[in-house]
């Protein structure tokens, strides 16, 4: 069985290539970085490390990889001969594979009739959905009704922190011993790909919700508050006291919405909570509050971890979020440099004032009580910043 796998990163080598081998895969990751690409093709293999005190090594075999800039038309031949395609490129490069992706899957169609699956494993609400509709951008009418009959785009969670990697061997990851992979199964078309570790389910929107809401829309908040705090490590931050109530009294805003909307058992879901936490503060996992923290346009979008969970909140409720706003203040604070960004909110804030850019970045309305939340807990922020 073949599988193409777009982005050979933290997650794609340290998670998804990891399951795509165990499932008896040989993978081709497509990436545009010459470095690792070069060195998959010269060592075939890589290892994956478990940050636990075992120090377990699994070792990923059967692997290969095209550099997407240099050789677009052997990407093309890969993508027309899979058995599955996955990728895990961050949601803002979906659309810059999608071309490539339209050009492999129309020769497959000229060569056969098979059912394909798609599945990309970005943290985000209906991630294969956008690449999807990013690939039918590229397509005719009748093409489109060709690949409706054939190819399957199910969403996905996939949930394993994967820090970025320090390690001499450039191939080799570190990752955490949990994983989990849940993806859509009534989206697909023909039979189900067999990967080793999925969950398959009939409906993905608790998992998603639940996932993003509560693994990621913690993490950021003790990534901004940490970054805030001058703390560049999570588990560091986590030591510190107000962070540490900070991120449980979100999660128990988030996990209010949750429980409400999917009828989460609440025990089981405190429960889970704890372990997430518990997984943030993982000794043996060196995470940046810098890599947790980036991206915060798209951190702050209005289906993301943290406003999508607060207007939730007070459309269920009527009442506005108070940790979750903060979140989101400290979001628009977080001034990392290296962080491109993060640069453009500063900018926005310092020329077009925090007004426009709560509304720009968010999408939340002015004149709202949410609204008005962020920019009391911005300010307030703020103070705190200049007595330091
Ligand atoms: N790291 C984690 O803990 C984790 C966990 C769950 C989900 N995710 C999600 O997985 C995705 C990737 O995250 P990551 O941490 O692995 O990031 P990463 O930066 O380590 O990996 C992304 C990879 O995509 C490659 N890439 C960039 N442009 C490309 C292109 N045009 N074509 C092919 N490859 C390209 C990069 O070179 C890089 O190797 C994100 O959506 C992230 O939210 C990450
Ligand atoms: O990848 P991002 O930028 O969406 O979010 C950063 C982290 O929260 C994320 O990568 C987690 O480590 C991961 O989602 C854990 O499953």
């Amino acid at each position: 069985m073949n599988a193409v796998h777009f982005g050979a990163g933290n997650i794609g080598r340290g998670f998804i290539g990891l399951l795509l081998h165990q499932s008896g895969y040989k993978t081709c990751f497509v990436d545009v970085n010459a470095e690792i690409v070069n060195l998959l093709n010269e060592k075939k293999q890589y290892t994956v490390k478990l940050a636990e005190a075992s120090g377990k090594e699994l070792t990923v075999e059967n692997v290969y990889a095209i550099n997407s800039l240099k050789d677009p038309e052997l990407v093309v031949d890969e993508v027309a001969n899979a058995d599955v395609i996955t990728a895990a490129v961050g949601p803002n490069i979906l659309p810059l594979i999608a071309g490539l992706l339209a050009t492999g899957l129309k020769k497959r169609l000229e060569q056969s009739k098979k059912p394909l699956t798609i599945i990309a494993c970005e943290n985000m609400i209906g991630g294969s959905a956008f690449l999807k509709e990013k690939i039918y951008e590229e397509l005719t009418n009748e093409e489109k009704t060709q690949f409706d009959m054939y190819y399957s785009f199910p969403n996905a969670a996939v949930d394993r922190i994967v820090p970025n990697q320090t390690n001499i061997d450039k191939l080799a990851v570190t990752v955490e011993p949990f994983y989990e992979w849940v993806v859509d199964e009534s989206e697909i078309k023909g039979a189900t790909p067999p990967i080793h570790g999925v969950t398959f389910v009939q409906d993905l929107e608790p998992f998603i919700e639940r996932k993003l809401f509560t693994v990621n829309t913690g993490h950021a908040v003790v990534a901004y508050f940490g970054y805030l705090a001058g703390i560049r490590n999570m588990h560091e931050a986590l030591e510190n006291s107000e962070i540490r109530e900070m991120v449980e009294q979100v999660l128990k805003e988030t996990g209010r919405y949750l429980t409400a909307t999917y009828s989460f058992d609440e025990k089981i879901h405190a429960d889970y909570v704890q372990k997430i936490i518990n997984r943030f503060a993982n000794p043996y996992i060196s995470d940046d509050t810098t890599r947790v923290g980036r991206s915060p346009m798209r951190k702050l979008k209005k289906n993301d971890r943290l406003v999508r969970p607060a207007t939730k909140y007070v459309e269920m409720f009527s009442e506005n979020p108070l940790y979750l706003t903060r979140g989101i203040a400290a979001a628009l604070h977080y001034d990392f440099k290296e962080d491109p960004e993060a640069n453009e909110i500063q900018l926005m804030i310092e020329q077009k004032g925090l007004q426009f850019t709560i509304e720009r970045t968010t999408g939340i309305e002015p004149g709202t009580g949410l609204f008005e939340k962020i920019q009391k807990q911005y300010e307030e922020i703020a103070i705190k910043k200049s007595k330091k």
